[in-house]
């Protein structure tokens, strides 16, 4: 495509020098130039990549979009927000990818990888050749890839839907965070049809209320149903027992279900029972009842089920259809996983990490066991610290003993972290213990039989950040270890 045909999609730009160079891909990391490409220049939070358009020249770059002028000897394309630009073109490009797709995006403080892998395996049992954009990673059929973040950057998506559709996929079930939203990285995605898992908090380092952080997950409905896309009708699918839910409600044009635990929601629970291992409810719906019985645990896992087979109905999909593969449907890595290597107690990984999660954890534990609860738990470095406090006093509230260590400190010192945590804390049982293998160890050997050792925060993550470096850490290898050396 031409970089002039190209641009015709942006509503306002300006040309600095002279040419029409054909245009063979977009790229917004220097190192991933090619020979005639367009490199798109982004004030970053870290990097501010105008400095590398010459980079991007050397690398074979055939034109430069930005937001000021750049020492280039090719075209350079000014427009005022190269992100959102990004969007525009990256949508335009690859041939509007999502327009082909029945596309579905989930969005909420906690649930959403759950919730998505519920409906990913919904669709799948259904015949439906599905794509899946999350935190574990990005499936495109059979194939697996690392994903770097929840949603990718605009132009990773676009690229991503493309793929799908050539690989002939037709659906695409993705996560959608609030940084995504509030960063315009899912402008110009069709979808068909939005849920809404629940609001809590979390983020409160970027976001700067609560308000701001519910309005940012409000654009997926607003946005949802805009004229500018074709595909109808669309489906808004809201947790009806959630605070944010009539906020939501009133937010989208598009038609609405809703699902929870009590009748007032167009899906729901009924006679819900919650065991160790599993749930049961008799699941009622405008499109008939049926009884069901869940192989994971938690009532917030009910919520999710519940979210999916309201996300599936919404797609036609009819709803025995749906309960048979959420009957059959294998838990996410990292999501109350047990380790069971033959010892008297339970240990639990579950990637809990924000005070509403940990607090649906602790209580699903409470519900299932007698023995004592220990709880190994941190909060990451450079993100909210205002939950820091909240997650410690949850642990210490929920379980018996608690250990605060470290979660992916990041750029912080460690025991800083620890320290905010503590002062959530009053008149309670705990330790702080900096090294995550030590905490683990010891909560392990504290442990008698019948008791719950639960190690929240990092789920299915095989590493632990400290500074700028990743080292190796897997809570599961690690418990294991400890259990098979005592
Ligand atoms: C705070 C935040 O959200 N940052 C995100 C943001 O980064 P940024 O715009 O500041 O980018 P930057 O790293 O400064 O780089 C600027 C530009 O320079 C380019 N660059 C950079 C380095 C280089 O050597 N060469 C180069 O060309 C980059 O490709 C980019 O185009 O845009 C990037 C691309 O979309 C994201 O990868 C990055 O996520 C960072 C890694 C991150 O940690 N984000 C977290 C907070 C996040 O987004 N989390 C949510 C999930 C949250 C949840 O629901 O729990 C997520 O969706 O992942
Ligand atoms: N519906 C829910 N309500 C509250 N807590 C939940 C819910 N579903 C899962 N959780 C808890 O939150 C943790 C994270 O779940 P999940 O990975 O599905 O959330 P997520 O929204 O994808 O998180 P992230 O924002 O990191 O991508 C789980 O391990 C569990 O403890
Ligand atoms: N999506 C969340 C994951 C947090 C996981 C926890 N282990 C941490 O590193 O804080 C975030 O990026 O804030
Ligand atoms: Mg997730």
């Amino acid at each position: 495509m031409r970089l002039h045909t190209l641009l015709e999609v942006l509503p306002f730009y300006k040309v600095h020098g002279e040419g029409n160079p054909a245009i063979s891909n977009i790229a917004n990391h220097h190192k991933k130039v090619r020979n005639g490409d367009l490199f798109i220049c982004i004030q970053g939070l870290e990097v501010d990549s105008h400095s590398l358009a010459h980079v991007a020249e050397m690398n074979g770059a055939a034109a430069i979009l930005a937001e000021r002028k750049v020492d280039v000897h090719i075209p350079v394309i000014l427009v005022p927000d190269t992100k959102k630009a990004m969007a525009v073109l990256s949508d335009y490009f690859y041939k509007q990818p999502s327009h082909q797709l029945l596309l579905v995006g989930v969005t909420g403080t906690n649930g959403k990888t759950t919730t998505t892998h519920l409906i990913d395996q919904v669709f799948t049992g259904n015949g439906i050749k599905t794509g899946l954009i999350g935190t574990m990673h990005i499936k495109a059929g059979d194939e697996l890839e690392v994903s770097h973040n929840t949603t990718p950057d605009s132009l990773t998506l676009q690229q991503t839907f493309y793929r799908f559709c050539e690989k002939g996929i037709t659906s695409a079930i993705m996560e959608v965070s609030s940084h995504a939203l509030d960063q315009g990285r899912v402008h110009g995605c069709d979808y068909d049809i939005a849920v809404f898992t629940n609001l809590s908090q979390d983020h409160l380092d970027y976001h700067r209320s609560m308000d701001e952080y519910r309005n940012a997950k409000g654009l997926l409905f607003s946005q949802l149903g805009n004229t500018y896309f074709k595909k109808s009708p669309k489906y808004a699918i809201i947790n009806k027992d959630d605070g944010a839910a009539e906020y939501l409600i009133k937010s989208t044009a598009a038609h609405v279900f809703t699902y929870g635990l009590s009748p007032e929601a167009d899906f729901y629970a009924k006679d819900l029972q919650l065991r160790s291992s599993e749930s049961s409810f008799r699941l009622v719906s405008p499109f008939g009842e049926k009884d069901v019985v869940l192989s994971y645990a938690g009532k917030f896992n009910v919520y999710n089920a519940l979210a999916a087979v309201a996300a599936a109905s919404a797609a036609g999909i009819p709803v025995d259809q749906s309960v048979k593969y959420l009957e059959k449907a294998q838990g996410v890595r990292g999501r109350f996983e047990s380790v069971a290597e033959g010892q008297p107690f339970s240990v639990i990984i579950d990637y809990a990490h924000t005070p509403d999660g940990l607090k649906n954890v602790l209580e699903t534990i409470q519900s299932i066991t007698k023995g004592k609860i220990i709880v190994v738990v941190g909060c990451g470095g450079d993100r909210d610290k205002i939950k820091r406090p909240i997650m410690a006093e949850i642990a210490c509230d929920y379980g018996d003993f608690a250990i605060f260590t470290s979660d992916n400190p990041r750029t912080e010192d460690p025991m800083d972290i620890l320290k905010d945590m503590e002062v959530g804390v009053v008149g309670k049982q705990y330790k702080l213990i900096e090294d995550r293998k030590d905490a683990i160890k010891d909560a392990i050997f504290q442990a008698k039989e019948g008791d719950v050792v639960l190690i929240a925060g990092k789920g299915h993550e095989t590493y632990q950040i400290i500074g700028h470096d990743v080292h190796d850490f897997d809570d599961r290898e690690v418990a294991k270890q400890i259990i098979r050396e005592m």
